[in-house]
């Protein structure tokens, strides 16, 4: 070929490509035009026609990605989302809807349609948030199955009179141990004895978070220090001491896990998950080595639920691996929460002293005059220790994060709004919580002051009433309210009181008051944000 014919073809292999490049663009242009007009077709329709034309539906909170919905602000930050979201329609008391990766919650933010919600076990289901558990935790569909088939009503062991399945009857059988009675009172004394027992300085120094110092104290980090303590405390009380026998890293396993309990709640790859599963698999294999031991030969005091929700599974066929899943959720239940709620109690009493003396002169009568706990009951008297009252609801009120969450088995009205079946009613504690309206002013201040005030509308005279408030509801509400709640104020409130009596607990250095992790999902009370746990001192009271 000559040059002349060469470059005539260069100029024409050009021409083609620049002639392909721009219809390329012009293609690509008219998609991005269709995409986007296809978009705002959509939303249109979604967020603005379609609300008009169904006005009995909950209003959506609009985004821009279909399915994809406001997954990632959820991921990120849910109740900030949800703050949000009632902003945007005008602080409503309407119930609304908020799709994230496809679900679509209605989010009921008044108290009155929030008591509906908790009134309704037909058609609101929370059987499939503990389904939903067993699933991801392991547990095998038969036996999810098995657990939740009705049983006969003249069944042997737990009374079933209702023939309910071993899944709901569970609940009863929470009551049963947990609610004020002679198993509550029985489960009280072993708490009382093991703090006894177990505060004072060398079985503290035990701990690895915890350094000795020459002067008869010791330095801890006191998030990591408070969860040690009270999974184990919460371990020893419930199985006895066979299951430290079996495992005694068990409570620092469980501290690993339940710290990312929020990629099980995501539901993480395994990929992803790994620092997660490992720990957790730890946890249900030392539970069903426990379960090898027979009931008879396990030392220590076992709690009644424990044995009697072992036999209800293994009559129904629920055996090894998973009758260990299904206590697993158990051992969730007693340890996840409790050892962050001492920890938030403790951490504002310690920076602001004033409250820690009240606190400490308040409960001193628990104590003889050789320092031995003789009466930790007269704590949880409010009228006796009104403060001790007003700083437990007011470090709940602050640190709780939970939401309580069901499915709709059948479309269901709430608060005049229809709710369609397969999507999943939300009722957001933490923003209750922070009603100015109820709680009164500065919401997002700690002051305990304002479950000490008397107020007017008490039903009676004198009586504060913001704990019977409806919007109260850091252990959720209904059928499925929380069950240890007792047992919970009781352990913390015990448990402070006797290291205030027995020990000086100082601030070391000046850090500020520790952040919550507010982004993260959690089954009660919050975690505290990486890197923000704090060193105290803890020193022998002369
Ligand atoms: C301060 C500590 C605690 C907090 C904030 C807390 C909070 C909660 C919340 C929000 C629920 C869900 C209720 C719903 O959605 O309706 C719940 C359920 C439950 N909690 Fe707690 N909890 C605490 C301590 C405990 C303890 C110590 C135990 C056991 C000893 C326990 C046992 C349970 C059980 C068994 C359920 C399930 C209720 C059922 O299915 O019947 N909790 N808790």
């Amino acid at each position: 070929m000559t040059s002349e014919a060469n470059s005539t073809a260069f100029i024409a292999a050009t021409a083609l490509a620049h002639n392909t490049a721009v219809s390329l663009n012009f293609v690509l242009v008219r998609v991005v035009l269709y995409v986007l007009l296809a978009l705002i077709s959509w939303r249109t329709w979604k967020f603005t026609v379609s609300p008009l034309l169904y006005p009995d539906l909950p209003k959506e909170y609009p985004y821009w990605l279909p399915f994809m919905g406001h997954g990632r602000a959820f991921f990120l930050d849910s109740n900030g989302l949800l703050s949000r979201a009632r902003g945007y329609f005008g602080g409503t008391k309407e119930p609304f809807a908020l799709t994230a990766f496809g679900m679509t919650f209605y989010v009921v933010t008044q108290i009155k349609h929030s008591a509906e919600v908790y009134r309704n076990s037909e058609t609101l289901s929370f059987e499939d948030f503990v389904q939903g558990l067993m699933r991801i935790n392991g547990n095998d569909e038969n036996i999810i199955k098995a657990v939740y088939t009705a049983l006969p009503t003249d069944k042997a062991g737990f009374p079933n009179p209702q023939g309910e399945s071993l899944g709901v009857l569970a609940q009863r059988m929470h009551a049963h141990q947990l609610h004020p009675g002679k198993n509550l009172t029985a489960l009280q004394k072993q708490v009382q004895g093991w703090i006894g027992k177990h505060l004072n300085l060398a079985d503290l120094a035990a701990y690895p978070s915890a350094v000795s110092k020459p002067d008869k104290s010791i330095e801890v980090l006191l998030y990591q220090w408070c969860s040690e303590t009270f999974i184990q405390l919460g371990q020893d009380v419930y199985f006895g001491e066979t299951l430290s026998q079996i495992d005694p890293e068990l409570p620092a396993a469980f501290f690993t896990f339940d710290e990312l309990i929020w990629k099980m709640l995501y539901q993480y790859p395994s990929f992803m998950s790994a620092d997660m599963t490992t720990p957790r698999s730890q946890v249900i294999a030392s539970l069903n080595k426990y379960f090898q031991v027979p009931q008879a030969e396990r030392s220590g005091g076992t709690a009644w639920l424990i044995n009697a929700m072992e036999d209800e599974m293994r009559a129904i066929g629920v055996e090894g691996d998973n009758l260990a899943v299904v206590v697993f959720h158990l051992y969730l239940a007693i340890n996840t929460n409790t050892r962050k709620t001492a920890f938030w109690l403790l951490s504002y009493l310690i920076y602001n002293p004033s409250l820690l003396e009240a606190y400490r002169a308040e409960t001193a009568a628990a104590f003889g005059d050789d320092g031995a706990l003789v009466d930790p009951f007269m704590i949880q008297d409010s009228s006796l220790c009104p403060w001790v009252d007003a700083i437990w609801h007011e470090t709940l009120r602050m640190s709780g994060w939970a939401a309580s969450v069901r499915l709709i088995t059948a479309d269901t009205v709430i608060g005049g709004k229809y709710m369609r079946k397969g999507n999943r009613v939300m009722v957001p504690h933490r923003l209750l919580h922070f009603d100015e309206g109820v709680f009164g002013e500065q919401p997002h201040k700690f002051r305990p002051e304002r479950w000490t005030q008397k107020v007017n509308n008490s039903d009676e005279p004198g009586v504060n009433s913001l704990a019977r408030s409806p919007s109260w509801r850091p252990f959720g509400g209904g059928k499925t309210m929380c069950s240890g709640r007792f047992l919970a104020r009781f352990s913390v409130t015990t448990f402070v009181a006797t290291l205030l009596a027995r020990f000086d607990v100082e601030l070391v250095g000046n850090p500020p008051f520790p952040r919550a992790d507010e982004g993260r999902p959690v089954l009660g009370t919050m975690s505290v944000k990486e890197g923000d746990d704090f060193r105290v001192k803890i020193s022998l009271r002369k």
